[in-house]
């Protein structure tokens, strides 16, 4: 996959990009980042890349032009199409049903606004999507970024090795929350592993684990649960968890 991030700050994204999963990834071929800065193609000896917004107030608004000649680069750069993706605080919650859309696609280019944000009229005449990590403020859409870099990448096939897939498929397979996970010493100061995990009877351990991740979604993400859709067998092994609950 092909990812074009068109960012004042590339070189954040390069760095986030080159650790773990993502770096292994982009040895392996499996994605390619290009990062294209709006301040290479402003003009005049300022090469201003914002200005201050019509109608006053506070901040910067990032102007139309060093943004469309950047977005003229990197569309020239590779004949691929490609949806223009805006982060911003509007846009739509990211989920990983959406993840798993945006990993499907060849190519997609990642906007990073800064300062106030972007000139409407940019976005209502180039921008296709505009997604939101979560309900908050933060200085750039770099990090937005770098989030859905991390988790379209890792379900491009080849990313993740068999471990750390198990580990996707448990969360992300099911849309549960993940069961709880224990490792050495069995017993601690802190607590003991529950004894299931160490019985070696693989049944019991897949159905306390099941079971856990029901529990904590219903306990914690509710709205998770309902969109879950449980079969028969899951309510039931939920209700015998909750009955066993001492509240
Ligand atoms: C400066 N701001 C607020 C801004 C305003 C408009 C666009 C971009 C930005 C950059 N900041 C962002 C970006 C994304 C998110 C998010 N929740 O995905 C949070 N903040």
């Amino acid at each position: 996959m092909r990812v074009d991030v068109i960012s004042l700050f590339p070189e954040f994204l390069a760095q986030s990009a080159a650790l773990g999963v993502v770096g292994r990834a982009q040895e392996r071929g499996l994605l390619e980042l290009h990062g294209w800065n709006p301040r290479d193609y402003a003009e005049g000896n300022y090469r201003r890349v914002d200005d201050r917004p019509f109608g006053g107030g506070p901040g910067m608004v990032m102007l139309i032009e060093p943004l469309r000649a950047a977005l003229a680069a990197a569309r020239a750069a590779d004949p691929q199409p490609a949806p223009l993706i805006y982060l911003s605080p509007q846009g739509r919650p990211l989920s990983q049903a959406k993840v798993r859309e945006l990993a499907a696609l060849p190519r997609m280019i990642l906007l990073c606004g800064r300062y106030e944000g972007v000139d409407e009229r940019f976005i209502a005449s180039e921008v296709d999507e505009e997604i939101s990590i979560g309900d908050y403020v933060l200085s750039g859409g770099e990090l937005g970024a770098a989030v859905i870099i991390d988790a379209v990448t890792r379900l491009q096939e080849g990313a993740l090795n068999d471990a750390e897939s198990a580990v996707q498929d448990s969360f992300e397979g099911d849309g549960l929350l993940d069961c709880p996970h224990y490792s050495h010493p069995a017993s601690h100061a802190l607590g003991n592993v529950p004894e299931v995990l160490r019985s070696g009877n693989h049944a019991a351990i897949a159905r306390w684990r099941r079971q856990q991740s029901l529990l904590r979604t219903a306990l914690r993400r509710p709205d998770l649960l309902d969109e879950a859709g449980l079969g028969k067998a899951d309510r039931k092994l939920l209700a015998e968890a909750v009955a066993g609950l001492e509240i």
